[in-house]
């Protein structure tokens, strides 16, 4: 099974666990992708009667199209369930989100769900974060002073570019600047000392949100719940 698959596996699984008359959190990317287009198969075949909040445009393009219907996250007084992709997961069930530069409407979307569950290919499971670039989100102004400080401080930072050497713009018209850290030793340390800085508007660090991680595998998706 190729990774596409294993997304596709997990995504199918998780819309199997969205119940009717709910409010449902959307989140972004490539494995989200297969979790929208079968919730909206369900919707139409079943008459499921959903409510989707999404994390980013992408998304509410997409769910759109596949039948779903859309509140945004001040509309609804708390949203049930939220199922996100992630781009990496350590055993502790920690993780680090924002490579589809979703990461702030992802967090706030997740903070305030009941429940939020990630489903990953098994690649995505890691003993510890940093492997991945950690995603900063920051405000355009004064950015280039918050580069200079990531550097100073040893994070090895890059702004995200567009595929015409752009720097990227998030749906909140913010930069990304990726951190390529290697090894995260001490995460709540680091998320803390990000978000005071200046600038910053969220980082892709995402500490204690979830219990629930689906993960695809060869022989089937497993479903693993923190103690
Ligand atoms: O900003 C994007 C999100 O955090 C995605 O959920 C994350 O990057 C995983 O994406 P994918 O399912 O495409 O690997």
């Amino acid at each position: 099974m190729n990774q596409n698959q294993l997304k596709q596996q997990v995504g199918q699984k998780a819309a199997e666990l969205v119940e009717d008359q709910t409010i449902v959190g959307l989140g972004t990317g490539s494995t989200v992708r297969y979790l929208v287009e079968a919730l909206g198969k369900r919707v139409a075949e079943e008459k499921l009667n959903i409510t989707g909040v999404v994390t980013s445009n992408a998304t509410a393009d997409l769910a759109q199209k596949c039948g779903i219907k859309l509140k945004s996250v001040d509309e609804v007084e708390q949203i049930d369930m939220t199922i996100d992709g992630a781009d990496e997961i350590s055993a502790d069930f920690q993780g680090i989100k924002g490579g589809g530069a979703a990461l702030l409407f992802e967090k706030i979307v997740a903070t305030n769900s009941k429940k939020n569950v990630w489903i990953v290919d098994q690649s995505k499971l890691k003993k510890q974060l940093g492997a991945f670039p950690l995603p900063v989100e920051v405000i355009p102004y004064g950015s280039q002073k918050i580069f200079e400080r990531f550097q100073q401080a040893g994070y090895q930072p890059t702004f995200r570019l567009t595929a015409d050497q752009q720097k990227k713009k998030t749906d909140s018209g913010n930069f990304i600047i990726d951190l390529h850290l290697q090894q995260i030793e001490n995460p709540q340390a680091l998320a803390t000392k990000l978000i005071q800085q200046v600038g910053v508007v969220e980082h892709g660090l995402f500490l204690n949100l979830v219990n629930t991680v689906i993960v695809g595998t060869p022989t089937g998706p497993q479903v693993i719940t923190a103690r």
